[in-house]
Order: structure tokens, then C-alpha cells, then sequence
């Protein structure tokens, strides 16, 4: 009712959007579900959206469940969407699940809140840690973090690997990418035994997955009492995760912090992330407590997508032996075989990161669908505020009209060699895995540099190979993988020179 409504209003009114009288085509929708059977027809929303917009063209609009939504397909349009007009589409669906994530607000959440000067604030301050520059003090602590971590990390595989060469390697990653954001974050890690700390992996690793599904009820929301235990277990989730943050990171010095016991203390007194949102807090009178709490939340969770690409980097290394053989004599050369590598050799290994680039294209993340703040158009195309629009970044990804044998796992692809002889990476324009814009991702670089770190030294100690018995299962258009996946075969390099494997601790 509330569309007709806006609707007629559009078509009264002038609002200047006369021009654009046209909504984009679209499939007729049916009562009460719209056009939510189409999602239904292809194994992931995304090859339904690629099906749709070879009938309807690269833009088109459906209605899902109540909810008017636009999708679009090609990179001009999505161009549109988050640069060119990136101010009116800076809203977020309204899901109850991402409701239920965040104590009952999603604008708690950085991610998932629409855009105000609050949220402005907010990412202030977390680009400053989470997106460090080379070559800045906070690089420098994250070099620091991630080799120290490696190094426990590295004992802990070798005594699986012992054990058994098949490793069920995923909870391992994911506690080491804990421990380096939070050794980073908060200038805390936590140990791979410490039952608390290995229980809050496990649940971000769980949220991670979940937030990645679609589910009717996000459209549907009269559903909702069907999904009761389901939202109900979300919220308990994220309760421990908050409780287990304020009781183990929360420590004494943060709360005299927050109490302003030790007086008003400027920026440059932050030692970590944690501490510059306290004292942000201190600062900012529109910053309450819980803002603060759930960014810290929200940043530290952003360890479960960092461990779940590194996982998938690892099983495409697995599946494409000659890639590995090329990322072992890349970090043989870097290291000659005397050290462990460190991110610091990042530079130096531009076919590693090219490795980790292409599993990010082959897995083709989501991009968290946008929405109109207010009336607007696309492409001509008249929008109606409110309207959810869907970003097909998996054509963007994965379809041949952007990539020669896009079907392929070719880390060569990023790879370009200049005059001097130096090989460099280069992205071409439409590869946007972190989106691009002002909701762009605010972690890229510690994705970039964590998952190097880890998918680098695993390779520089061990062969890694796929166990038949247990198949590489991924999903399409998900970076995400079940917190209970697939294991991996490792086996210790045998090659001389290569730095010695930490024995088990
Ligand atoms: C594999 C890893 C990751 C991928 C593929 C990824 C990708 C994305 C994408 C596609 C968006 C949506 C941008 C948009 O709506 O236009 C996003 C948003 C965001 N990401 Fe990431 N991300 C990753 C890891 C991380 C990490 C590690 C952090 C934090 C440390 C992080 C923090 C954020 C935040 C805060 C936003 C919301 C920005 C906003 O809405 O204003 N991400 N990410």
C-alpha cells in the first residue's frame, strides 16, 4: 500500500523527478510474496538476478515479499548506485535479523545502519586502525601482531599435522585471525586452549555464516514467529560475545578510561583502537557507551570473513597445486629459506597476493544491498525512497563479458609487468570486492594483510593438498563456509633451506 501509495504521490507530484516518470521493468509480482519464487528458481539470489536480467535487461525492479526492490547488473549502473549517486542510496535494508545481531538496533551496527553524520563520525576513527597505511606505526603493529601470532599459530598446526596430515584447519585460522585483531584492536591475545576465548571464535565464526544466508523472513516479516528460536539463539550469540568483550578486554585501565579517572586525554594517547574509541567517547557528547561497544564488536567479528577467505585461499592453492609450487618459490626467494615470512615481505610476493585476489573474485563476496534515502532515478529509471537495490557484483566477478576464462583460478591475472621488469598487481576497475563508495569496506587493508600472513606461512612449512575422503565444498557468491568444513592434508615441506617448522608446543 505504501508503494502505490508513493507511487501516486511521485506521479502528482513534481519532487523533479518528472523526468524520470518510468520505474525499470520487472517481473509482474503475486500477491503477498511478490516475486520471492524467482530467488527460489537457482540455487544462490545471484544467478537469479543474472537469469532476470538477461529477460528484463541490466537494470530491473521486483518486489520481494512487500518490499519494492531494484537490481542492477552491469558496472555503469552499479557506478551510479554507490559513487555518483552514492548519497541517496546510503541506507540498509531493515531485516529483524540484523536487528537481533545488534542488541535490537541495527544502527548499532557500522555495517548494517543507514547512513548519518553519526555513522560519519564513527568511521573516522575506525579507518584511522583498521585501515593502516604501509608504512605507518599502526602497519608497523599489525607486522608486529601478525609475526608473533604466526609463530603460535605455526606450533599449533604442527602438532595437528602430527597428529593427523588430514587437519580440520578452519578453527585453527579463525582463532589465530582473533588473536591477530585483537592483539591489534586491543592489545590483547588469548590462548588456542582458553575455553571462553575459543567458544566467542566459534560463535563469530557461526554470525559470519548466518548473516551471509537470505531467508524469507527478511522479506516476509510476518513470518517471525515461525523464526522465534532462530532470532532468539542470534541474540544469545551476540549477548556472549558482548559479555565476553567487556569482561576479558574491557580491563581495568579502559574503564578508568571511560570514567575520565585519568583526566581528558587527547587522541594521541590511544595505544590501540579500543582506547581511541574511549576516548572518542570522552570526546564526542553524540557517542553513547553502547555505540562504542558494538564497533569494537563489529571490528573484531571482521576476524571471522579474514579466516574464511584465507580458508578459501587455501583450498584453491589445495585444488591448483601449480599455484602453490609458484607461491612457495615466491617466499623461498623472499626468505632464502632462513625466517618464517612476515608481512613485511608482502610487497616483495605480488603473485601471493595476486593467489589471494583471485579467490576473492572466484568467490564473489556479496555486496550488502543498499537502499534509496529518497526519491531518485537510475539510469533514467525513476526510484522510489525506500526502495532496497541489490548489487549484482557476481556478473561483475565472475561472467566473461570482465573476465578471459573467468571459470579459471589464474592468479596471473592481477599480474602486470612493467618496463623496468618489476611485476606489479594491478585491479581492474570493476573489481570491487570491498564495493567502492562511501559505504565502501573499511577493513580491506587487514583482509589483504592478515589473510597474506597466514595462507604465506602455512605455505612456506607445508604441502597442502585436498583429502578425497573429505571434498572442498564452497558456495557460490559467499565467501563464507560452515563454522564445520572440510579438512585439508598437510605434509612438511621437504625442500632444503626452508625455515624449520616450530615443533609442537
Ligand atoms: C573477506 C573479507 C571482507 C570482504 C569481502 C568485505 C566486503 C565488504 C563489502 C562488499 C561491504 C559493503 C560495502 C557497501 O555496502 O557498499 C563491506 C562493508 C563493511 N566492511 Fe567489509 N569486507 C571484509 C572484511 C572486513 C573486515 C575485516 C572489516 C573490519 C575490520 C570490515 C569492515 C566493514 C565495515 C565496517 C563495513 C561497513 C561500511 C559502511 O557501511 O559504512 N570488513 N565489506
Amino acid at each position: 500500500v505504501e508503494h502505490r501509495r508513493r507511487r501516486r504521490a511521485a506521479k502528482d507530484a513534481d519532487g523533479g523527478l518528472k523526468d524520470f516518470p518510468r520505474r525499470p521493468p520487472g517481473p509482474k509480482a503475486w500477491p503477498v510474496i511478490g516475486n520471492l519464487h524467482l530467488l527460489g528458481e537457482h540455487s544462490n539470489p545471484f544467478l537469479a538476478f543474472t537469469a532476470l536480467s538477461k529477460k528484463y535487461g541490466d537494470i530491473f525492479s521486483m518486489v520481494l515479499g512487500t518490499v519494492p526492490c531494484v537490481v542492477v547488473n552491469n558496472y555503469d549502473l552499479i557506478k551510479e548506485v554507490l559513487i555518483t549517486k552514492g548519497s541517496h542510496f546510503g541506507g540498509r535494508p531493515d531485516f529483524l535479523r540484523y536487528h537481533k545481531l545488534f542488541g535490537g538496533d541495527r544502527n548499532n551496527s557500522l555495517a548494517l545502519c543507514d547512513w548519518s553524520e553519526l555513522q560519519k563520525t564513527r568511521r573516522q576513527v575506525a579507518r584511522l586502525y583498521c585501515s593502516p597505511r604501509l608504512s605507518s606505526l599502526h602497519y608497523d603493529t599489525l607486522t608486529r601482531v601478525a609475526g608473533t601470532e604466526v609463530d603460535c599459530f605455526l606450533e599449533r598446526v604442527s602438532a595437528a599435522s602430527a597428529a593427523s596430515s588430514t587437519v580440520f584447519i578452519k578453527p585453527l585460522i579463525q582463532a589465530a585471525c582473533a588473536n591477530v585483531f585483537s592483539g591489534y584492536m586491543c592489545s590483547t591475545r588469548f590462548g588456542y586452549d582458553d575455553a571462553a576465548f575459543t567458544n566467542i571464535v566459534r560463535l563469530f565464526d557461526e554470525i559470519f555464516w548466518e548473516i551471509n544466508q537470505g531467508y524469507a523472513v527478511d522479506f516476509l516479516p510476518w513470518l517471525a514467529p515461525c523464526y522465534r528460536g532462530h532470532m532468539g539463539k542470534l541474540s544469545s550469540w551476540a549477548l556472549d560475545i558482548r559479555t565476553f568483550i567487556l569482561d576479558r578486554i574491557i580491563d581495568e585501565h579502559r574503564r578508568r578510561l571511560v570514567n575520565g579517572e585519568d583526566g581528558d586525554l587527547g587522541m594521541d594517547m590511544a595505544r590501540d583502537f579500543t582506547d581511541a574509541l574511549l576516548i572518542q567517547l570522552q570526546e564526542d557528547p553524540n557517542l553513547e557507551w553502547q555505540h562504542i561497544i558494538f564497533e569494537l564488536e563489529d571490528f573484531l567479528g571482521g576476524h571471522s570473513a579474514v579466516g574464511n577467505l584465507t580458508m578459501l585461499s587455501l583450498a584453491a592453492v589445495a585444488r591448483n597445486p601449480a599455484v602453490a609450487r609458484r607461491i612457495q618459490a615466491e617466499l623461498d626467494a623472499v626468505t632464502a629459506g632462513t625466517r618464517t615470512v612476515s608481512l613485511a615481505d608482502k610487497p616483495d610476493m605480488p603473485y601471493t597476493e595476486a593467489a589471494i585476489l583471485e579467490a576473492l573474485r572466484v568467490a564473489s563476496s556479496p555486496i550488502v544491498p543498499h537502499v534509496a534515502t529518497q526519491d531518485t532515478s537510475i539510469a533514467g529509471y525513476h526510484v522510489d525512497k525506500g526502495t532496497v537495490v541489490f548489487i549484482n557484483n557476481h556478473e561483475l566477478n565472475t561472467g566473461e563479458a570482465y573476465w578471459e576464462d573467468a571459470a579459471a583460478f589464474r592468479p596471473e591475472r592481477f599480474l602486470q609487468t612493467a618496463k623496468d621488469g618489476v611485476v606489479h598487481v594491478v585491479k581492474p576497475a570493476h573489481f570491487i570486492p570491498f564495493s567502492t563508495g562511501k559505504r565502501t569496506c573499511i577493513g580491506q587493508r587487514l583482509v589483504h594483510s592478515v589473510s597474506f600472513v597466514l595462507l604465506a606461512s602455512l605455505l612456506q612449512h607445508y604441502d597442502i593438498g585436498v583429502d578425497p575422503k573429505h571434498p572442498v565444498v564452497t558456495y557460490t557468491a559467499s565467501v563464507a563456509l560452515p563454522p564445520d568444513t572440510f579438512p585439508l592434508v598437510f605434509t612438511p615441506r621437504a625442500k632444503q633451506g626452508v625455515a624449520a617448522v616450530p615443533a609442537p608446543a
